[in-house]
């Protein structure tokens, strides 16, 4: 025992926060976290589980289509109500909250409903006053939608509060051209608003492979998705009717009824004390830590968002079980950051695992690549003409397979299995040595020529 309140004082419960709080608690160790909005955090309440079902829901407008060619008399003024959608997103993500909540008290854990902020090495002070003292502080409060400055900015919403809208715009403007802003354009478009998307360069989705992103641009332009580059806000007017006219560098004004900022995400450290404790932050304000996740101040730690490295889920889970494994359960682990599989949830959606092409040749120098373009089944009974594209990367010296990009239904379901074996470091032969599973699309991986 220690003079400490706690032996780990965790602030922030989303992701990260909470796998590290429960982990640790289970390994015998006296946690609380602090959490000042809704327990589960970004992903559960406003992330990637809201966003997932609203995928779904507008997955439906084509579907529906589809269905006629599959023989299903489908009415064409199939009614869609947004509200029904939104509230039933709402009760599940409260579900999915409350279920957070169990576990963590379930494990013992002291949760107080409060922002924390730290005052010293040991200590965080709540809203109320009160002062708690850990023997370790694991930061762990994600991050928040950056908003581009300009005038009129105070007009537009993000990710936040989009899924509480009261209607569907007909019009939107989403500023950016990365996960959310691809993600939402599919959302708004399949439920039937006009999408503009504005990006400040010529690239969405940087860091993909080009010839996956390339096909999404594709797909979305025959869709009838708008796209401005090179665009930089000057200001954002709003009109009496309330639409909203948006002045940008090298493009005439667009009026649309809602503006939506996706310009990526900045760690939640500003006002939160740190310096306090002389712990320091990088350039865009992520804390700094190491590789056991601790900063630079020895008793402080932070996992997630917050330290900037890679703004996913998994991750976060990963490195708060990590944390807890090392510190209070006697088994040092380390995160293994390589091969890391992703998606983005566009229409259709897109997901990849390992190095593009590009980063092979830099890397590695002799490269074979082999790919796929084709229409799936599905798609080519219901008349859609929306094709397929999956792209393989290997080490041309030792056939290792080093990447895999695909899009098309259903790819990050696909995507998952086949980062096993990017991960393990198989070779094209053993890929071609699995007899495939007729007829899918994903066979299309073992029958690469
Ligand atoms: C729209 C959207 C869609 C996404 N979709 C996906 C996806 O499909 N797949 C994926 O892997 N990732 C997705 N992400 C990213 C994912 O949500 C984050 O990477 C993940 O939630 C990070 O977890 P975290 O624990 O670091 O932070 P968070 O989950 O953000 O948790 C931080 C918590 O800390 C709380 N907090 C902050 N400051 C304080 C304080 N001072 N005191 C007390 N509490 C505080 C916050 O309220 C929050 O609950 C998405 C993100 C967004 C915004
Ligand atoms: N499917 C998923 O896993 C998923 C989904 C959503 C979010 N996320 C995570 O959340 C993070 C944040 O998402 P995001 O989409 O906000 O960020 P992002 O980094 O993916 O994209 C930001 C985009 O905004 C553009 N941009 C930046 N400033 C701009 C400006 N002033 N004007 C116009 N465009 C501008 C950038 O060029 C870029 O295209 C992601 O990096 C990702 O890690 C993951």
């Amino acid at each position: 025992m220690t003079d400490f309140d706690y032996d780990l004082f965790v602030i922030g419960a989303g992701s990260g926060g909470t796998r590290a709080s429960r982990v640790a608690a289970a390994h015998g160790a006296r946690v609380a976290v602090a959490e000042e909005y809704r327990v589960g955090g970004t992903c559960v309440i406003r992330g990637c589980v809201p966003k997932k079902l609203l995928v779904y829901g507008a997955h439906f407008a084509e579907d529906l289509k589809d269905a006629r060619r599959f023989g299903w008399d489908v009415p064409g003024d199939c009614a869609f109500s947004w509200p029904v959608l939104r509230d039933n997103v709402k009760a599940e993500v409260a579900r999915i909250e409350g279920a957070y909540t169990d576990t963590l008290e379930s494990n013992h854990v002291d949760i107080y409903h409060s922002r924390a902020v730290v005052t010293g090495p040991n200590s965080v002070r709540l809203d109320d006053g009160t002062e708690k003292t850990a023997g370790k502080i694991l930061v762990a409060v994600g991050a928040h939608p950056a908003i581009p400055i300009c005038e009129g900015r105070e007009f537009g919403i993000t990710s936040n509060e989009v899924f509480d809208l009261e209607a569907i715009p007909k019009r939107i403007l989403i500023a950016g051209a990365g996960y959310i802003a691809n993600e939402f354009a599919g959302i708004f478009h399949q439920l039937g608003a006009h999408v503009i998307l504005m990006n400040r360069t010529k690239d969405i989705l940087r860091g993909y492979e080009l010839a996956i992103r390339d096909r999404l641009l594709q797909i979305s332009m025959m869709k009838g998705l708008e796209f401005k580059f090179d665009a930089n806000f000057e200001k954002i007017t709003k009109g009496d009717d309330g639409c909203l006219t948006v002045h940008m560098s090298g493009h005439e004004p667009v009026t649309v009824d809602l503006v939506l900022f996706a310009t990526g995400r900045v760690p939640n450290t500003k006002d939160l004390g740190l310096e306090s404790a002389g712990v320091e932050l990088d350039d865009k304000g992520g804390v700094i830590v190491d590789e056991d996740n601790r900063s630079t101040c020895p008793s402080i730690f932070a996992v997630g968002d917050v330290t900037n490295r890679i703004q996913l889920t998994p991750v976060a889970i990963r490195e708060g079980q990590a944390f807890s494994d090392t510190f209070f359960g006697n088994k040092p682990t380390r995160v293994d950051y390589g091969c890391i599989p992703s998606a983005v949830f566009s229409h259709p959606p897109m997901a990849g695992v390992g190095m593009t092409e590009a980063e092979a040749r830099q890397k590695l120098g002799s490269v074979k690549v082999y790919s796929s373009d084709f229409r799936p089944m599905k798609n080519v009974l219901a008349n859609r003409d929306e094709r397929a594209l999956y792209k393989m990367v290997c080490d041309g010296e030792t056939d290792r397979v080093v990447g895999i990009h695909l899009i098309g239904p259903d790819s990050p379901e696909i995507i998952q299995g086949a980062a096993v074996a990017v991960k393990a470091g198989l070779t094209k032969a053993q890929f071609d040595q699995t007899v495939a599973l007729h007829p899918t699309m994903a066979e299309e991986l073992v029958l690469l020529k």
